[in-house]
């Protein structure tokens, strides 16, 4: 079946909601069936599957946990404050793992057996779960209604590792999930032999060096690191492409890896599983790839989405790229699942139109509403087709973020904001873990700085809904922290089931 890009009638269904404090800032964004992937910076993952459990199995768990479980809302010590903790809570593991404390509370460690829901949902998970992500413990919150919440924190503690994967379960009631980025967070950084990188439009280019200063790409917890080492050579040229590593990596928090790597454009988003990207007409294949740019006006990228699969071809300009001219050049792209062949036809489409030949082939495969199928959409086109001038169109075209590409809006999290008003209460867990007392001024001070400051505090808040499931991956726990605060007018109960994986036992 022929799918378009994601659009907003799915994403009301899915009732999926992602805010950005910045939504120009380039992020990787792959929106599957409504489900969302987002790198919010380099190395740090979320993961947010909307509708992960059917229905009718999640208001089964829902039920029993609330009922069955011996919930227990601790006393715990903030800042030297007694204070009773602003939900309740159940911790489960299995019998090798060490209890944990935090402000001053130790929970009990209850076994699986005790509890044969937690249990069922904890192998539900690994099912849906690729096998490297296994769980051993989980803590279960249980928000009684919207006075309940769970201050700013991170779960870094050591017993997880440097980059635990969380993998957090909804029921109930919807909450908001905001999530900002630290402000220790690590920088951006590339790392190699004569590699400059700066601002938000990073270029990169070198040549492949002798045999162990090629491109290494590390797959650490699903998450992909780039690293290069090059050589200060030429620049990069189609014909001289086999045996140089030429690499253009413009925005923010992009990770490109391989040989022969040509990426430009603005936004430029590259991410997933085994990716690889190469060559002057570049293609990308793997599983989870998003990519896209867009700087020349008139040239930006299309995406299609067809048998699961997002396409992106997009117009390249006929001279070669070179580092001088990277900021008006755009070049390819195609994201997805079986890409291989499909880029194979693409190129081999864009080599036909090069030419000046009929495309008929790329037609024929092409998506088949005027909606999808963009590959023939011009600025004229879109403009006429949105019923806007293409002044107002360029225009408009110009703030788009992806978030917009993908049918998602960015806004920035503090936006319409409806605070539940008082205080939130806060609380203070080992590690990182800590009170919040002033929650709401510290809110306001942070808008101010987001305004006045040239780097503000990113920040993404997602509704987290019934049978929803959440992944935060990789550094996400080093350079993020997240929250769940209090509204008002939630009257119904909400029961979270973070599933964590200690190391250390
Ligand atoms: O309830 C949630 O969604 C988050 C809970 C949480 O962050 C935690 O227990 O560490
Ligand atoms: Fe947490």
């Amino acid at each position: 079946m022929v799918q378009g890009v994601v659009k907003k009638t799915k994403k009301t269904k899915s009732e999926a909601k992602v805010k950005g404090s910045k939504p120009d800032q380039p992020i990787r964004i792959l929106n599957d069936e409504g489900n969302i992937h987002l790198q919010i910076s380099k190395g740090c993952g979320i993961e947010y599957y909307p509708q992960r459990f059917p229905k009718a199995l999640a208001d089964r768990w829902m039920k029993a946990l609330d009922a069955g479980i011996p919930w227990v809302r601790p006393e715990i010590s903030v800042f030297g404050r007694k204070t009773l903790q602003p939900r309740e809570t159940c911790y489960i593991a299995d019998s090798d793992v060490r209890g944990y404390k935090y402000s001053g509370y130790q929970p009990r460690v209850h076994s699986w057996e005790e509890f044969p829901v937690a249990r069922e949902i904890l192998d539900k998970l690994h099912q849906a779960l690729p096998e490297w992500m296994r769980f051993n413990s989980v803590l279960i919150n249980r928000y009684v209604n919207g006075k309940d919440s769970v201050a700013w924190h991170s779960d870094d503690e050591p017993v997880y590792g440097d980059q635990p994967t969380i993998a957090s379960v909804t029921l109930g009631a919807s909450r908001e999930f905001l999530l900002r980025r630290k402000k220790t967070a690590k920088k951006e950084s590339v790392s190699g032999q004569n590699v400059s990188v700066s601002g938000q439009n990073v270029s990169v280019c070198g040549r492949k060096g002798e045999e162990g200063e090629e491109c290494r790409i590390a797959k650490e917890k699903g998450v992909n690191f780039w690293e290069q080492s090059v050589k200060k050579q030429a620049p990069w040229t189609p014909s001289s492409a086999p045996d140089r590593i030429a690499v253009s990596v413009c925005g923010q928090n992009v990770s490109v890896s391989g040989q022969n790597v040509s990426v430009c454009g603005q936004n430029v988003s590259v991410s997933g599983q085994n990716v690889s990207v190469s060559g002057q007409n570049v293609s990308v294949s793997g599983q989870n790839v998003s990519v896209s740019g867009g700087k020349v006006e008139g040239e930006e990228c299309r995406i299609a989405k067809e048998k699961g699969v997002n396409f992106w071809e997009q117009s390249v300009k006929q001279a070669p790229w070179t580092p001088s001219n990277a900021a008006d050049r755009i070049t390819v792209s195609v994201c997805g699942q079986n890409v291989e062949e499909r880029g194979e036809e693409y190129r081999a489409a864009a080599k036909r139109r090069r030419n000046g030949q009929a495309d008929d082939a790329l037609k024929k495969n092409a998506s088949s509403s005027p909606e999808e199928n963009r590959a023939d959409e011009t600025p004229a086109a879109a403009a006429a087709a949105s019923g806007v001038t293409e002044r107002a169109w360029r225009s408009s075209r110009s703030t788009r973020t992806l978030l917009d590409l993908w049918g998602v809006r960015g806004k920035r999290a503090s936006e319409g904001k409806d605070r539940g008003g008082g205080k939130v209460l806060g609380e203070e867990v080992s590690g990182s873990r800590r009170m919040k007392e002033e929650e709401e001024e510290e809110e306001e001070g942070l808008e101010a700085e987001e305004e006045g400051s040239s780097s503000p505090t990113t920040k993404y808040s997602f509704t987290l809904q019934h049978g929803s499931l959440l992944v935060m991956k990789g550094y996400t726990q080093r350079d993020w922290e997240h929250s769940v605060p209090r509204r008002a007018g939630i009257h119904t109960t909400r029961i979270n089931l973070t599933f964590r994986l200690v190391i250390e036992r």
